[in-house]
Parts: C-alpha cells; sequence; structure tokens
C-alpha cells in the first residue's frame, strides 16, 4: 500500500513534439536530490543489461551494452512512480507500472534500434499486465564531459524552432530523426501502442523505434518508467502489494 502523502509537488514543463505517435518532452521531470538518491540506491547493483529475444526469452546482446538495474521502491521512488502516473491521468492504477529500471552507459556503450513494446506474447501477458503503452526515459545523470549518448528516434520529425535546440541535436542530419540529448533531469514520455481501424484492442506502433546512441566519451544515467496495457502480477512490480 501506498503510506506516502507528502510527495513534493512537481516543477516539471511539458512540450509536445509529436501528437502521432504521442511524445512528450519533459524539463524537469525529477529534482537534483532526486537524481542522487537514485545514484545513490543503485550504486553498486548495476549488472549487464538484457533484452527479450523473440520467444520472450531474456538474455544478453551485443545490441545492448549498458548496465542495468532494478529499484526497490522507497518513498522517493514512490513519489517518483506517483508523478509518473498522475502524468497519464488519474486513471492509471500504480498496479500498471513495471519496477524503475536505471541504465548506465560508459564509454561506447550503446543500445541498438528497438521498441519497448514487446513483439513476442509471452512478454505480453495478462500476467505481464498486457504490453508496455507508454515509456518515460529520464535523464538521470550525464557526466559534464559527456559526447554522444542521445537518444534517437529515426522515424519522428525534425522540430524546426531553434528553442528544440536545447533539447534536440539540431546538428543531426534529417534522416537521423529526432536525437535527444542526454539532459540531466529531464524526460522524454512517449506511447508505445496505438489503435488500429477495424482490430480489436492496442497494437505496438513501429514509429516509437528508438536507440540510446554509443557514448563517446563520459557517461550516462537513465532510467526507464514503463506502464503496462493493464495490471502486473505482483512478482513482476517493485513494491509488491
Ligand atoms: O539510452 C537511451 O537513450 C535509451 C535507452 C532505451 O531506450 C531503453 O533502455 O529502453
Ligand atoms: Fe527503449
Amino acid at each position: 500500500a501506498i503510506t506516502n502523502t507528502t510527495c513534493p509537488t512537481h516543477h516539471y514543463t511539458t512540450h509536445i513534439i509529436s501528437t502521432d505517435p504521442l511524445v512528450i518532452y519533459i524539463p524537469a521531470f525529477i529534482t537534483p536530490s532526486e537524481s542522487l538518491h537514485l545514484q545513490s540506491i543503485s550504486a553498486g547493483k548495476f549488472t549487464s543489461s538484457q533484452i527479450a529475444d523473440a520467444s520472450g526469452q531474456q538474455h544478453l546482446a551485443n545490441t545492448r551494452t549498458s548496465q542495468s538495474t532494478s529499484l526497490a521502491s522507497d518513498n522517493i521512488v514512490q513519489c517518483i512512480e506517483q508523478r509518473a502516473l498522475d502524468f497519464q491521468g488519474f486513471d492509471t492504477r500504480r498496479e500498471r507500472l513495471e519496477a524503475l529500471q536505471l541504465v548506465q552507459y560508459g564509454e561506447s556503450q550503446e543500445y541498438h534500434s528497438h521498441t519497448d513494446w514487446f513483439t513476442s506474447a509471452a512478454q505480453a501477458t495478462p500476467e505481464y499486465g498486457g504490453n508496455r503503452l507508454s515509456s518515460f526515459f529520464v535523464y538521470v545523470h550525464a557526466s559534464d564531459d559527456i559526447i554522444g549518448g542521445g537518444t534517437q528516434f529515426p522515424l519522428l520529425d525534425v522540430p524546426e524552432d531553434e528553442r528544440w535546440c536545447k533539447y534536440v541535436n539540431c546538428d543531426a542530419e534529417t534522416e537521423d530523426g529526432v536525437v535527444f540529448r542526454p539532459v540531466q533531469g529531464n524526460a522524454v514520455f512517449w506511447r508505445n501502442l496505438k489503435k488500429v481501424p477495424g482490430r480489436e484492442g492496442l497494437v505496438g506502433d513501429g514509429r516509437t523505434v528508438h536507440a540510446g546512441l554509443p557514448v563517446q566519451r563520459g557517461r550516462k544515467v537513465g532510467m526507464n518508467v514503463w506502464t503496462r496495457e493493464g495490471v502486473l502480477d505482483g512478482k513482476y512490480r517493485s513494491g509488491g502489494d
């Protein structure tokens, strides 16, 4: 149960970058002190990241060379989870959240093009709450000397206004799509699934394909916040019941 009633009010702002698929950029989604907290509770717990193959089996792969760890849900983590839920509207139950996942990249580490929604039915069963409806990727830390490490969405249209250049790499080629810079505290939110006329339920939206580009210098820590279509069985969540 949630015992925490004292979450701080959020200070984030929002900018829609695409309505179809829905992609929203969120400056200051987490505070500097939350950032430090997430790094301190995860210190020493990272192991090599895995991916799910077509059969749903998790395994190591050279397409994802980062290290990751799932977070236990303490008070501060719960407040971040609540913020992510409230962002999506008040009808989003917390049982639909996967355990938050921290991902760390050192020099030359990356995550090749992928979708966060699963192509294998085995990873999207009712026990799992179905597929991943939405993702937040939060930049928890980017070293001062970082080069590279952006998050690339090759199929999104590059926005034109120069004010985006703070958050998006405006030097990228048009055919590269949108490359978000790793700016500490900020987040990208997107909806992974879409409705297809004449088909029941929701299906994976191929336009949400994205990559964690190689960190050429420095270090990056990110966080995945994934919301399922429905409620996850307790064993796949962080806080239990
Ligand atoms: O590192 C990034 O920028 C993106 C990571 C990502 O997409 C993921 O972990 O699913
Ligand atoms: Fe991803």
